[in-house]
C-alpha cells in the first residue's frame, strides 16, 4: 500500500509525511532528497546544473542510496551521509534547475519505483507520475506567507526572502506540481502540523 502525499515546497510534507508513516508504522520516501543530492553533488563539483550528461555521469560513478525511515530519510553516498547538506540556501536554489531534466528525474523515479512498499512517498509527483495507482493521495498547499514563517523558525535568512525564494521554487516547479485529480487538497494554513497529520490519518481510517 502507497500513501502519497505532494505539495508546494515547505507546505510541510516530509514533517507531515514523518508523522503519518509513524502513525501507520511504515517508512515514509522523500523524493525531493534525491533531486537535491544530485544538486549538492553537481554543485561541489563545479558541474553546470542544467548540463544531465555530466550529472549523470557524476551519479554513476558515485551512486547515491535513499534510506527510508518512518522518523527521517538519510541519503548516503557510500559512506558518507550527505543528509545535513540537503537542505542549504544554496542546494535549494539550484534544485528545481536539476530537477527540471528528465533524466535526472528517471534516475529518481526507477530509484523510487524500486522500493519495497508499503510506505509513504512525498514530493512533488508521486500521485501523477510515480505511483499513479496510488489508492491514497494528499495534496499540501499553503499561502507563500505562512510556509515562510513557519520556515524562517529553521533559517537564518528573514520571511521576506524566503519567500521570495519559494515563490521562485514553486514557480519553476509548476510543470511537475499539478495534484493528481484523485488527491484530498489539503490547505494546512490553519492547521497545525499534528491537525494536518490527523486529517489524513481520519481520511485513512
Ligand atoms: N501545519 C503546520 N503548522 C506549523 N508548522 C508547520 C506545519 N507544517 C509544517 N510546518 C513546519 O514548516 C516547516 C516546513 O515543513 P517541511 O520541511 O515538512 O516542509 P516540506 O514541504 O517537506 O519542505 P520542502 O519542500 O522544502 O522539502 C517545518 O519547520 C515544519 O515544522
Ligand atoms: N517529486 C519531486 C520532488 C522534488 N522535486 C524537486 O526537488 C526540489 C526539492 O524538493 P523538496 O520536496 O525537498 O522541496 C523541489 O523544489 C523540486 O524542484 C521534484 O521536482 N519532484
Amino acid at each position: 500500500m502507497i500513501v502519497t502525499i505532494d505539495g508546494v515546497a515547505a507546505s510541510g510534507k516530509s514533517s507531515v509525511s514523518s508523522g503519518v508513516a509513524q502513525a501507520l508504522g511504515v517508512p515514509y520516501v522523500s523524493s525531493g532528497l534525491l533531486y537535491r543530492a544530485a544538486t549538492l553533488l553537481g554543485l561541489e563539483a563545479d558541474l553546470d546544473l542544467r548540463g544531465a550528461p555530466g550529472l549523470l555521469k557524476l551519479l554513476g560513478t558515485h551512486p547515491v542510496r535513499l534510506e527510508p525511515l518512518a522518523g527521517g530519510n538519510r541519503v548516503w553516498q557510500g559512506e558518507r551521509d550527505l543528509t545535513d547538506d540537503l537542505h542549504s540556501t544554496r542546494v535549494d536554489r539550484g534544485v528545481s534547475v536539476v530537477a527540471a531534466l528528465p533524466e535526472v528525474r528517471e534516475w529518481v523515479d526507477a530509484q523510487l519505483r524500486a522500493l519495497p512498499e508499503p510506505f509513504v512517498a512525498e514530493g512533488r509527483d508521486m500521485g501523477t507520475n510515480v505511483f499513479p495507482h496510488a489508492p491514497h493521495k494528499f495534496y499540501l498547499t499553503a499561502s507563500a506567507r505562512i510556509r515562510a514563517e513557519r520556515r524562517a523558525r529553521e533559517r537564518p535568512e528573514d520571511v521576506p526572502a524566503i519567500e521570495a525564494d519559494l515563490q521562485r521554487r514553486d514557480e519553476l516547479d509548476t510543470v511537475q506540481s499539478a495534484p493528481a485529480p484523485d488527491a484530498l487538497v489539503i490547505d494546512t494554513g490553519p492547521l497545525d502540523l499534528q491537525g494536518v497529520i490527523d486529517t489524513i490519518l481520519t481520511r485513512l481510517r
